[in-house]
């Protein structure tokens, strides 16, 4: 049995569809796969016979994906499997931050004892707020969530203008044609009523609300942040708060200096928590896992390519390795010069990394034996595995 180590909630559809495919789950052994939510790895030890690292989730700035590259673990993540889940509370954030419904509940709660009805229609004057029909939405990263807000908030009858420099022909079909796409991120900020932000944190989106986008912004404009703390300056955005240059501020990422702000409000990272998101992320991950390690296929990785093939022959190697010349050489090379038949290769890289798939059917257990010992001695290999086909 293959055992897998957990960290935080994972849906029980996932650990059931584990145990069901003959792995154990946080077991004595040592693991070869760790599958988490928001655990934060970063300065943890990693087991040394781990070999994939799988985010139930979209981001993924909790895991040291470098330093693992470099040991030839894979990571992948779960893209778009909470992406409604975080659509749905951005829609309520939105409604949150054109009208008082969080104040006007308290004061309906006060209301008892009294007289109700006289209390509630004399006074319900102070919850009046405004809507969002007619209004611009800025939408920053138009990626699963953001593509999906941005179509939503057309529906609401808003005028939603966008950005993502990142937008390729497979994920640009995404978004509805009647968002305006801007030319920099400038445009949107100066445009909206709300900004709605959806990019990951990665080193250059630390901080990328800060004070002097802040004050491109309407100050009658809401910002709106459910992707991660960090990714908006939240001292800045609190200057601009106090200062009247921003009218209100949503985050699911609570931070000491925005408590007992009224203009601020704040959930505990609620955005992929529903009881689909969770189900549909966890079964996208433990299934994307169980492929790689039987297979050898890698769908949805981080830090290295897919390459997603039907398994036809008995065996199968992968070779995890630098992006350097002659890497497709020297591995068909190996392979000949020790009489195995390639019956097919596929490579593929991404960045400085690169994968390799050998299909091969005759394979004695000497080659076999050579191929874990010797190709890694390949310069630039990090870590080769071999796989065997259980249908064949
Ligand atoms: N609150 C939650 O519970 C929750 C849930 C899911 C995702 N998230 C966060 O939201 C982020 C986005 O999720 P997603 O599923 O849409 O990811 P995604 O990868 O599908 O989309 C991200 C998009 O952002 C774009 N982008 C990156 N940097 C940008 C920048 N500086 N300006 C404009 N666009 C930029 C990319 O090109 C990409 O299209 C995740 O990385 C995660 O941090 C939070
Ligand atoms: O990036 C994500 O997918 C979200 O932040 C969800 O995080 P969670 O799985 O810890 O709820």
């Amino acid at each position: 049995m293959t055992n897998i180590k957990t960290y935080n909630a994972i849906s029980s559809k996932g650990i059931d569809y584990l145990k069901a495919h003959h792995y154990e789950i946080n077991s004595d052994e040592a693991p070869k796969a760790i599958l988490l939510r928001s655990q934060n790895l970063h300065n943890e030890p990693i087991d040394e016979d781990v070999r994939a690292i799988v985010r139930a989730g979209a981001g993924f700035n909790n895991i040291p994906v470098e330093e693992l590259s470099k040991r030839g673990i894979v990571v992948f993540n779960t893209p778009g499997g909470n992406a409604n889940a975080v659509k749905e509370l951005t829609i309520a954030s939105l409604v949150l931050a054109a009208r008082p419904v969080i104040g006007a509940i308290d004061f309906a709660n006060d209301t008892r004892g009294g007289d109700v009805s006289l209390r509630t229609e004399s006074n319900k004057g102070g919850y009046r707020g405004t809507e969002l029909a007619g209004k611009t939405l800025g939408v920053i990263g138009l990626g699963n969530v953001g593509s999906k807000v941005a179509n939503t908030a057309l529906a609401l009858d808003m005028d939603v203008i966008g950005y993502d420099p990142g937008l390729n022909a497979n994920t640009a079909w995404r978004v509805d044609r009647h968002v305006l796409h801007a030319r920099n991120v400038e445009e949107v900020l100066t445009q909206a009523d709300y900004v709605t932000v959806h990019i990951p944190l990665e080193e250059k989106n630390k901080y990328f609300i800060d004070a002097d986008k802040l004050a491109l912004m309407k100050p009658t404009a809401a910002l709106l942040n459910l992707s991660r703390g960090g990714i908006v300056d939240d001292s800045a955005a609190k200057d601009a708060l106090d200062n009247d240059k921003l009218r209100v501020y949503i985050t699911d990422f609570a931070d000491d200096v925005l408590f007992d702000n009224p203009k601020v409000i704040i959930t505990p990272h609620i955005g992929g928590s529903t009881i689909e998101a969770e189900d549909t992320s966890a079964l996208m991950a433990v299934r994307q896992l169980d492929e790689y390690l039987t297979t050898g296929n890698i769908v949805n990785s981080v830090n290295y390519p897919d390459i997603n093939e039907p398994f036809t022959t008995k065996y199968r190697v992968g070779i995890i390795h630098e992006n350097v010349p002659n890497m497709i050489g020297q591995i068909s090379k190996f392979f000949g010069d020790h009489s195995i038949n390639i019956e097919q290769l596929s490579n593929r890289a991404v960045g400085p990394y690169a994968y390799t798939m050998v299909a091969i059917n005759d394979f004695t257990k000497d080659q076999q034996e050579l191929v874990k010992t010797a190709l890694d001695e390949i310069p630039h290999v990090i870590l080769t595995r071999r796989y065997v086909n259980a249908n064949i």
